[in-house]
């Protein structure tokens, strides 16, 4: 079976067709993993989540933070912000059809060796540890408790993990670092705060760059963080290459790692959010 990871699409659903159409080129068969944030900020949020759905078995998708806003905003629990381009979802006839299957689609995947995320890996996870906590929330998105859970899910604290957290102080810790980690220390406390490619603050760094990390032995695939472009390690893919920002849609073959990207017209410009 050929799997494609598929980068961080927001919104841009032209841009999706026409990456999905040279897959199947290539590979006429091939499945789909998105590593999340399919909407918002780009232009066709909605088409998005229709066409991705529409793919049924052949697709799956991790969740991002941008999918988690939609839910929330969709609740009335989070005010939109005024880049989202949230609004045909939220008006849509099919919108509660699209939100339901939205809340129950998984925060991590493991595939042949690969461990898929949206934003990252807190340095103390295994890759077993990683897919066990993921399914701690989304237990709860799936269950009768899923619009207070995103009640409490906002806020940049505890910013490190520990086993013995409880409650929504634990649910948060898990979603902020798979959906919204960029930079952390090397004990794991997470910097939520920062969007470069550096940080000056000291003691942080990449989350993938922190010595001795316990997912170093399988391979990361991960979006969420436009500014790194595409990164292709032994033990690491980086697959948001900025879209939205005039960049490319990327994905990579995870059989034999070959990346296909399309070019993306500007819809958002850097420093404007
Ligand atoms: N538990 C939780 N707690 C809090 N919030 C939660 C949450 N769960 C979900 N959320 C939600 O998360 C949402 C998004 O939060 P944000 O903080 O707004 O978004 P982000 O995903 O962190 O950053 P962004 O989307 O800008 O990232 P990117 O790498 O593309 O871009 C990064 C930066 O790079 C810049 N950039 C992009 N391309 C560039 C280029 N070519 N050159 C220079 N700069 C560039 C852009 O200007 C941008 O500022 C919120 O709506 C919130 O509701």
């Amino acid at each position: 079976m050929t799997i494609y990871a598929i980068g961080d699409v927001q919104g841009c659903h032209d841009r999706l067709e026409e990456l999905l159409h040279a897959i199947r080129a290539a590979s006429a068969e091939a499945q789909f993993i998105f590593v999340g944030d399919l909407v918002n900020r780009g232009p066709h949020s909605l088409a998005t989540l229709r066409l991705v759905r529409s793919l049924g078995d052949a697709a799956r998708i991790v969740l991002g933070n941008h999918d988690l806003h939609l839910l929330a905003v969709a609740q009335g629990i989070r005010a939109a912000h005024r880049s989202d381009t949230l609004d045909a979802i939220l008006q849509a006839p099919d919108r509660e059809e699209l939100l339901d299957w939205l809340r129950r689609q998984p925060l991590a995947i493991f595939e042949n060796g690969h461990l898929l995320v949206h934003a990252g890996v807190v340095p103390q996870w295994t890759a077993q540890q990683t897919l066990e906590l993921a399914q701690e929330v989304e237990s709860v998105l799936r269950g009768p408790q899923w619009v207070s859970f995103l009640r409490q899910m906002y806020g940049n604290t505890p910013a490190r993990w520990d086993d013995s957290l409880q409650g929504a102080d634990r649910l948060r810790c898990i979603v902020n670092a798979l959906t919204r980690l960029r930079f952390c220390t090397a004990d794991g406390t997470m910097d939520l705060t920062s969007k470069g490619t550096e940080t000056e603050l000291p003691g942080y760094m990449r989350w993938f760059e922190v010595p001795g990390r316990k997912t170093e032995d399988v391979t990361v695939v991960f979006g969420h963080w436009s500014t790194l472009g595409l990164i292709m390690r032994p033990n690491l893919i980086s697959l948001d290459t900025g879209c939205l920002w005039g960049g490319k849609l990327s994905a990579v073959c995870l059989e034999d790692r070959r990346p296909i990207q399309v070019d993306c017209p500007q819809y958002q410009r850097p420093g404007s959010i």
